[in-house]
């Protein structure tokens, strides 16, 4: 029996939270591949180490330079220290800092702090240590390439009985480093599991696993038991940040499941993510979660319906700008593009104009400042009502809806609101499913 277990940012933030990831391994053998995150935050106000790499890397011909990267070296040398280990890694940094000021590349400044973090887990728990740049492939446009690392990863760890993986980062065939988006050590973790077929993938962090929604706008709320793959995705996808959207893939191909838990708490079962269960989950809904940060692109044009390949052609002017859309809500004449606000607002005369050119439409109008908001749930089917709670909960916080989208699979609802209505509707809806379940 074999184990992948992933130790987040926030479980190795410093020597105490590193005790405490020994004593998780050493009481079950069967946790043999470690995948660790760089050091987290020790505190609310403290920066991650990643962010500090980043930052040191974009100041290294300033003066600045010198002091972000002691104030790293002190990171990783208080760790260190407080676990007694004769480790050094001065060689390390010596390298780090002649590439640093080389500019070989921002992801192979961030991917630092994974590598090193690693580096102390393998000499602390006696594991061997594996650079992912090995096996972890990106292709000649930085795409990641799940075929040959799978059989790279099963080669290399073939008769390698317990390693430290550093998350993260992989690399391309010739070498240059390339990182995953952020939080992406957790798909490292998935991709391991998968290869290696391991019987389960603990994901450990600094909550008792997957929460109804995120501690961080209802306090304390409740934790769910089991949720499936596909309900994950939609709720980590939408911004529940506790596992990255693009970990569950590996794992599910693979059919492992994966258990969430917490570093702080290993006695607490966590949240078991698998295929599919029989188990009721307890309310009608299983999670929410949502995002700030999108804009509305409504359109207008009589006869818009006979007009055959019209949504192509609005389409194509978002692909033609590379910006992706979330959600188009249509009407017989209109139809509405929802946007990540960030990426329009760099290109939103090349659009406008661009839509202007391909369609010609009657009329034409931009919100910003939206949020939006998915209430997922495998119960959700069977249920009758299910949306009338929800805008019923809605309209008594007094909360305008600017879009209803049900989304194809049956198992979300998503719906839009001003930003500033973000927390009061998840409020709302949370409440009515979960607190009075009326
Ligand atoms: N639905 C949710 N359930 C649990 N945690 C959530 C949820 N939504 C957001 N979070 C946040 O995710 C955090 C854990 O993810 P992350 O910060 O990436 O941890 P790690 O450093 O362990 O990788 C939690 O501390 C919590 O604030
Ligand atoms: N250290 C990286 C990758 C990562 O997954 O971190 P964490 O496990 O702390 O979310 C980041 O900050 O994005």
């Amino acid at each position: 029996m074999k184990k992948v277990v992933k130790f987040g940012g926030s479980s190795l933030a410093s020597a105490e939270q590193f005790k405490k990831v020994g004593a998780i391994i050493r009481a079950d053998g069967t946790r043999r591949y470690v995948v660790p995150s760089a050091p987290g935050k020790r505190f609310s106000e403290d920066t991650k180490v990643t962010d500090l790499l980043y930052a040191c890397y974009r100041a290294a011909n300033e003066e600045i330079f010198q002091k972000v990267l002691a104030e790293i070296k002190s990171r990783y040398q208080e760790i260190i220290d407080g676990l007694e280990l004769s480790l050094s890694l001065e060689e390390d940094f010596k390298i780090l800092e002649d590439n640093f000021r080389k500019q070989i590349g921002e992801e192979y400044a961030a991917s630092r702090g994974e590598y090193l973090n690693g580096k102390i887990m393998a000499a602390y728990l006696g594991y061997t240590f594996v650079d992912p740049a090995e096996m972890i492939r990106f292709d000649g446009n930085g795409q990641f390439d799940a075929e040959i690392t799978e059989a790279l990863v099963a080669k290399r760890l073939k008769d390698v009985t317990e390693a430290v993986v550093p998350g993260f980062y992989g690399a391309k065939e010739n070498g240059e480093i390339k990182t995953f988006s952020r939080g992406g050590s957790d798909i490292t973790g998935s991709i391991i599991a998968g290869a290696l077929d391991v019987e389960l993938y603990e994901n450990w962090t600094d909550v008792s696993g997957v929460m109804v929604t995120d501690p961080r706008i209802i306090p304390n709320p409740k934790s769910i038991d089991t949720i499936t793959y596909r309900e994950l995705r939609e709720l980590s996808y939408m911004g529940a940040t506790v596992l990255h959207e693009d970990a569950i893939f590996p794992v599910r191909k693979a059919g492992i499941p994966i258990n969430i838990k917490n570093t702080n708490a290993p006695e607490e079962d966590g949240t078991m993510i698998v295929e599919d269960t029989c188990k009721k989950p307890p309310y009608t809904i299983t999670g929410i979660a949502g995002k700030k940060g999108f804009c509305s692109l409504f359109i207008e044009k009589s006869m818009m319906n006979a007009e055959i390949g019209f949504g192509r052609k609005v389409l194509q002017v978002l692909e033609e700008q590379g910006i992706s859309f979330e959600h188009i809500p249509s009407g017989i004449d209109t139809m509405t593009i929802y946007i990540h606000q960030d990426e329009f607002a760099e290109k939103e005369q090349q659009v406008i104009s661009g839509i202007h050119r391909a369609v010609n439409p009657d009329y034409m109008e931009l919100e910003t400042d939206l949020a939006l908001i998915a209430i997922v749930g495998r119960g959700m089917r069977s249920n009758r009502g299910t949306a009338a709670r929800i805008f019923a909960a809605l309209a008594h916080a007094n909360i305008n809806v600017r879009m209803i989208d049900q989304g194809s699979s049956e198992l979300n609802v998503i719906v839009g609101v001003k930003d500033e209505d973000f927390e009061p509707a998840i409020r709302a809806i949370y409440d009515i499913f979960v607190e009075t379940q009326i």
